[in-house]
């Protein structure tokens, strides 16, 4: 890994006599795809709400950069488990979203994003509603929303858990291409250890509550990637680290 964008230190997070989150120390490199893996309930989200700043942490350190995260400056942009779109806006105007939130005006975050329309797969949707649209199309809307906010880091927080399997291996295929292609840094949270194996770098992998993480694994396949003996013995030596950790599930 390259020196570190984002670092957490020891970060604890409890809700009341839950403790969620035990001392957790994750680094990630510029232009890696780093994912947390971790069964059900053990704190993914949690992570997330951390970083963007919704929540704030009992214990740790939360770096960027080398420097303390500051309370005003997030420098994510964050895609969330349901893609989130609006029903009543264009898809157009759904993927404007994020810019408008900043403060650019309509019109100009239209320009912006739409050259991006033919390389998410959605030339020709711009002005249909969100009910239009397929799943996979959906999720790939709201991951352009995502990244045409031009921050330094993307936090996808299960982006394909809703779809259908045969969309969600189409999509995990789609990103890797654009991941490759953008080398965008990037820190995704699942519980599906084949996702994890097929886009990471590095993999983060998290024991049940309170979250701690149990193993850093490095996946050392080079890209595309496919389903294969090599990627299904990866898994298989996380899904042995993951059942033979106690669990305490919600
Ligand atoms: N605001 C809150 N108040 C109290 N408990 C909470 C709060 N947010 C989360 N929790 C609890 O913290 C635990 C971890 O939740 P979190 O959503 O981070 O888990 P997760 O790993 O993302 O789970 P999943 O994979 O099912 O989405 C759960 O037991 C949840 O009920």
């Amino acid at each position: 890994m390259s020196a570190a964008r984002l670092e957490l230190r020891g970060i604890a997070k409890a809700f009341g006599d839950l403790q969620v989150l035990g001392e957790l120390s994750i680094a990630v490199g510029k232009g890696e795809f780093v994912s947390i893996l971790g069964p059900s309930g053990s704190g993914k989200s949690t992570i997330f709400k951390l970083l963007t700043g919704a929540l704030l942490p009992d214990a740790g350190a939360m770096l960027f950069d080398g420097a303390p995260l500051q309370p005003d400056h997030r420098p994510f942009a964050f895609m969330p488990q349901r893609d989130a779109l609006m029903d009543w806006r264009r898809i157009i105007d759904n993927t404007t979203l994020g810019l408008e939130v900043q403060g650019i005006g309509r019109m100009a975050a239209r320009r912006r994003v739409a050259p991006l329309f033919a390389e998410f797969g959605l030339a020709g949707f711009e002005q249909h509603y969100p009910a239009q649209l397929s799943g996979g199309m959906r999720q790939r809307a709201a991951l352009l929303r995502t990244v045409v906010q031009d921050k330094d880091m993307l936090l996808l927080d299960e982006p394909f858990g809703a779809l259908d399997a045969l969309t969600r291996a189409d999509m995990q295929r789609w990103l890797e291409t654009m991941w490759s292609r953008h080398g965008w840094t990037s820190l995704l949270v699942t519980h599906d250890v084949r996702e994890a194996v097929l886009l990471s770098d590095r993999i983060y992998v998290l024991s049940a509550r309170p979250g701690r993480i149990i193993a850093e694994v490095a996946v050392p396949l080079s890209r595309p990637r496919r389903t294969g003996a090599a990627v299904a013995a990866i898994e298989a030596g996380i899904l042995d680290l993951l059942l033979s950790t106690p669990t305490q599930r919600t």
